[in-house]
């Protein structure tokens, strides 16, 4: 099998390699992929640091149309790079090309923006002079990710680097390198100077450590556990390094009892276990109220009894598999720990077979969980989610804000009233009304608050704040 290797200084290389294994069935080998060392971290921070001077002068139009064909080149492949993220990560086919779409689509949006970068012209308030506010790239960009989105989050942080600017070196997951290779490869063919995109797949503990400890990384961007964002930030701000997290969520949904039950019963399910329940913007906390809570609870567990839980490439799979084995363990062991808690399992709990040996997990639906118990505290990251009764909005409202997390959250209402409120009070970074709390558009903001995320938001217009650097400049007449 060829390996596929890392980029470093514009040349492809690296001899050791780890095997890309498909969690729908762990007898295929999706790749052979490049497992780098702390000196080809060192070499490609530095290769990124000698293209830095010259990118970050580069005309805008170049950048535009690197964005652009690459943006173009991924819908092209569209089918192809779907069924590729579906078979290392194990999201279902349309899912997985939904993502590639939305890949494609981030890329479109840079290259747009790359021909609308403008700066401020002010009056001083002293005479005779002028003031110019402008924006400047960073420097040497840290792209570290992780393995639920391996095409479109590497896509929200690697465009709006390069379009303002900026050079890369970029860690993805371990354990899906294969479309991070993909996006690294058509960017490189796309023309962008040698150096300027430096990929280094390897262990995060040998990689992403070597980036942290590098005083010439300018600015890290880190999607990831709340562990590994500790470490990103502690490292960070010894070197006085810019650097912005994304963590985890313990999102909540709110069902009213003036809800309609079935657009509740949609988005809970879309929210709670589509994408097998990876995603930081999940939601695993169903704070339903009493008058609808039974009604709820029975039309969920309906529809989970019709949920196909198969190989992510097979016609009519809902949820794939769990992303491996270590995953499968920590959703199998929060299980456990809701049992005895003393929630009850109202559906799903077992680890199944398929034809195909794989990581295959039941949903899971407790209900009667209070907010105090550890799988409504914590962040499982599987398709599991609990239900928990309030008696009232205001309960209810009060439970959905009683969490270390604050990424997304949810409400199911036909009320204007509770709707309005609820966006405005909602402790969140995102707030959705009759709508999953996961699914985002590329062109805003995403980002939370609290436990959830630390500096400026990702996506959109917004993603200028972390990737740039403020400049401002006084000129006597
Ligand atoms: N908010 C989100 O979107 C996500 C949240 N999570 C949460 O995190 C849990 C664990 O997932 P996991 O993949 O282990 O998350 P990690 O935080 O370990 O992984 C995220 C990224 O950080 C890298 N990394 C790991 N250790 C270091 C280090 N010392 N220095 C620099 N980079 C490092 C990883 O590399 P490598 O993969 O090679 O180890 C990966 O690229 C999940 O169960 C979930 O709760 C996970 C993924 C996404
Ligand atoms: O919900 C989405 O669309 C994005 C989720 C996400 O970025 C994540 O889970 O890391």
């Amino acid at each position: 099998m060829t390996i596929y290797q890392n980029l470093i200084a514009g040349e492809w290389v690296g001899t050791n390699a780890t095997k890309n294994i498909n969690p729908s069935d762990t007898n295929e080998v999706v790749g052979l992929y490049a497992d780098g060392s702390a000196e080809d971290t060192k070499n490609a921070i530095a290769a990124a640091k000698a293209a830095f001077p010259a990118w970050s002068r580069s005309g805008i139009w170049e950048r535009h149309v690197i964005l652009k064909k690459t943006g173009d080149e991924i819908m092209a492949r569209k089918g192809e790079l779907g069924a590729l993220l579906a078979r290392e990560e194990g999201k279902t086919l349309p899912e997985a090309t939904g993502e590639v779409i939305r890949a494609s689509q981030i890329f479109e949006f840079f290259a747009g923006e790359a021909l609308r970068l403008a700066g401020e012209v002010i009056p001083s308030v002293r005479p005779n002079i002028g003031v110019e506010i402008t924006r400047e790239a960073l420097g040497v960009i840290g792209i570290i990710t992780p393995w639920n989105f391996p095409i479109a989050i590497p896509a929200w942080k690697i465009a709006p680097a390069l379009c303002y600017g900026n050079t890369i070196v970029f860690k993805p997951a371990e354990l899906v390198p294969a479309c991070s290779w993909a996006i690294v490869d058509i960017l490189n063919r796309a023309g962008l100077p040698k150096g300027v995109l430096n990929l280094v797949m390897g262990k995060g503990s040998v990689v992403g450590q070597a980036m942290l400890e590098s005083p010439d990384v300018a600015g890290i961007t880190f999607t990831g556990s709340t562990g590994t964002g500790r470490r990103v930030a502690a490292a960070s701000i010894e070197h006085n390094r810019k650097f912005q997290l994304e963590m985890g969520g313990k999102n909540p949904m709110v069902v009213l009892d003036d809800a309609d039950l079935s657009v509740a019963v949609e988005a809970a399910a879309n929210s709670g276990f589509f994408s097998t329940g990876q995603r930081c913007t999940a939601s695993s906390r169903l704070i339903v109220t009493e008058g609808i809570h039974d009604k709820f609870v029975a039309a969920l567990t309906d529809k989970l009894k019709t949920l196909v839980v198969d190989n992510a490439l097979k016609a009519g799979t809902h949820i794939g598999p769990v992303v491996d084995e270590r995953q499968l363990k920590t959703d199998t062991d929060y299980i456990e720990i809701g049992k005895k808690e003393g929630a009850k399992l109202a559906f799903g709990g077992e680890v199944i077979s398929r034809e195909t040996p794989g990581f295959y997990l039941q949903p899971t639906l407790f209900t009667e969980a209070t907010n105090q118990m550890r799988i409504s505290r914590e962040e499982i990251f599987g398709p599991v989610v609990s239900v928990i009764r309030a008696k009232d909005y205001d309960e209810a409202l009060a439970i959905a804000n009683d969490t270390p997390f604050g990424l997304s959250a949810g409400i199911a209402t036909t009320s204007l009233k509770h709707a309005t409120h609820f966006k405005r009070n909602s402790e969140a970074g995102m707030v959705m009304v009759n709508l999953p709390t996961a699914g985002v558009d590329f062109h805003v903001p995403f980002g939370g608050r609290k436990g959830s995320s630390y500096g400026p938001r990702e996506q959109g217009k917004y993603a200028s704040e972390f990737f740039t650097v403020v400049k401002t400049a006084y000129t006597l007449a």
